[in-house]
C-alpha cells in the first residue's frame, strides 16, 4: 500500500471542536445587510402566517435558514457591539446613571434589579458595572447567563419583587415584525416596573428609577415614513410614561457626518452637546420615565402603519 500522502500541517485551532472556533469577522456593510434581510425576512414570514400560507411561510423560513437563523443574526448583532463599530449600547446607559449610582454605590444589598430582554452577552457595560443584578433573556440564549425566554411569554410579575427598577430594550423593538405587537411589547415593560413610590426616600434614584432603557436604530426615527420624534413621544405617552420624563437611545447607522450639530431635523439639545462615540447618537426627551401603569387604553401602536403627512 502506497505510504499516506502527508497534507500540509494543520493550525491547531483547526482541531477545535466548533464551539471553541472564533467567529469571523463580517465586514460593516456585510453586517448591516445581514441584520437588515433578516428583519425583512422575519417581517414577510410574519405576513405569510397572518395570511394562513403555509408555503410561503415554509419558504422564507429556508430563507432565514440560508442567511444563518437567529444565530447568523446574533453574531452580526455581536460584531455591531465592538468597540470601533460604535461599541454596546449599555454604555451610554451607564453613562446616564452614573451621577445617580454613584451616589447609590455598589453594595450588595443596594444593587438595582435589571433585566436585560435581547441579552446577548454578560460582559457588557452594565453587567460589569456591578450596580445591577441582572436578569438576562433572550430568544435564543448564547450561553450562561442568559435564560432562554420570550419576553412576550413571561410570565406577569406577582409582586414588587418580581419587578424591576430598570429594562434594557435594546435593539429589541425593531425586531418585532407587526406594529401591533411592538406596541404589546412596550406595554408589557411597564407591568414589569416597579412603581415609582419605592424611590421616594432615596431622591438620588426617584430621578431615574424605574425606567425603561429603549433603544432603537437610528433611521427608525430619524428616516422613517411612519415614526418621528414627536409619534414615539406620544407612543411612550399611550403606554404610560412620562412625556417629561422621557430619554432614548439611537442606534446611529447613518454616516457619521449626520452627527454634525446643527444637521436640521435633529432638534435635541443632548444631541447637540453630547460628545458621542461615532455611531451613537442621542435623543433626549426629558429624563427618565415616570411609569403609571394606571394609565388607560391599549397604545395605539398601529400608528406606524399610518405614514406621516
Ligand atoms: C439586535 S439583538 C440586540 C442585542 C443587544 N440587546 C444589543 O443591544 O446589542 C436583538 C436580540 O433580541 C432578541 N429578541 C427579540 N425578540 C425577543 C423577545 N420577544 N424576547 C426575548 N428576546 C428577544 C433576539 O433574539 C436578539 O438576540
Amino acid at each position: 500500500m502506497a505510504p499516506k500522502k502527508k497534507g500540509p500541517a494543520k493550525r491547531l485551532a483547526a482541531g477545535r471542536p466548533p464551539v471553541l472556533q472564533r467567529s469571523k469577522s463580517i465586514s460593516r456593510s456585510a453586517t448591516k445587510a445581514l441584520i437588515n434581510k433578516h428583519h425583512l425576512l422575519q417581517k414577510r414570514k410574519r405576513q405569510a402566517i397572518v395570511k394562513g400560507n403555509a408555503a410561503e411561510e415554509a419558504a422564507i423560513e429556508t430563507e432565514i435558514k440560508a442567511l444563518g437563523g437567529i444565530e447568523g443574526y446574533q453574531e452580526a448583532s455581536l460584531q455591531g457591539q465592538r468597540h470601533d463599530r460604535g461599541g454596546d449600547s449599555s454604555r451610554v446607559l451607564m453613562k446616564w446613571l452614573e451621577p445617580c449610582l454613584s451616589t447609590h454605590g455598589t453594595n450588595s444589598d443596594r444593587r438595582l434589579r435589571m433585566l436585560e430582554v435581547g441579552a446577548l452577552s454578560t460582559q457588557n457595560a452594565c453587567s460589569k458595572s456591578g450596580h445591577f443584578y441582572i436578569e438576562r433573556i433572550d430568544l435564543n440564549s448564547q450561553g450562561d447567563g442568559i435564560l432562554q425566554q420570550d419576553f412576550m411569554e413571561r410570565p406577569l410579575p406577582r409582586d414588587e419583587s418580581e419587578q424591576f427598577d430598570i429594562i434594557s430594550l435594546s435593539l429589541v423593538l425593531n425586531y418585532v415584525p407587526e406594529p401591533k405587537d411592538r406596541g404589546e411589547m412596550l406595554r408589557r415593560t411597564t407591568q414589569f416596573l416597579r412603581a415609582p413610590e419605592r424611590y421616594l426616600e432615596s431622591p438620588h434614584l426617584q430621578a431615574s428609577f424605574s425606567s425603561l432603557f429603549l433603544v432603537l436604530p437610528a433611521p427608525c426615527v430619524t428616516n422613517s415614513r411612519y415614526l418621528d420624534e414627536e409619534r414615539l413621544v406620544a407612543i411612550m405617552k399611550s403606554v404610560g410614561a412620562d412625556p417629561e420624563q422621557l430619554r432614548c437611545c439611537l442606534e446611529l447607522i447613518l454616516p457619521p457626518w449626520t452627527m454634525e450639530p446643527d444637521r436640521p431635523g435633529f432638534p435635541c439639545e443632548t444631541a447637540r452637546s453630547a460628545r458621542t462615540p461615532p455611531t451613537w447618537e442621542f435623543l433626549e426627551l426629558g429624563r427618565c420615565p415616570d411609569w403609571c401603569p394606571e394609565s388607560d387604553g391599549i397604545p395605539d401602536l398601529a400608528a406606524p402603519a399610518i405614514p406621516l403627512k
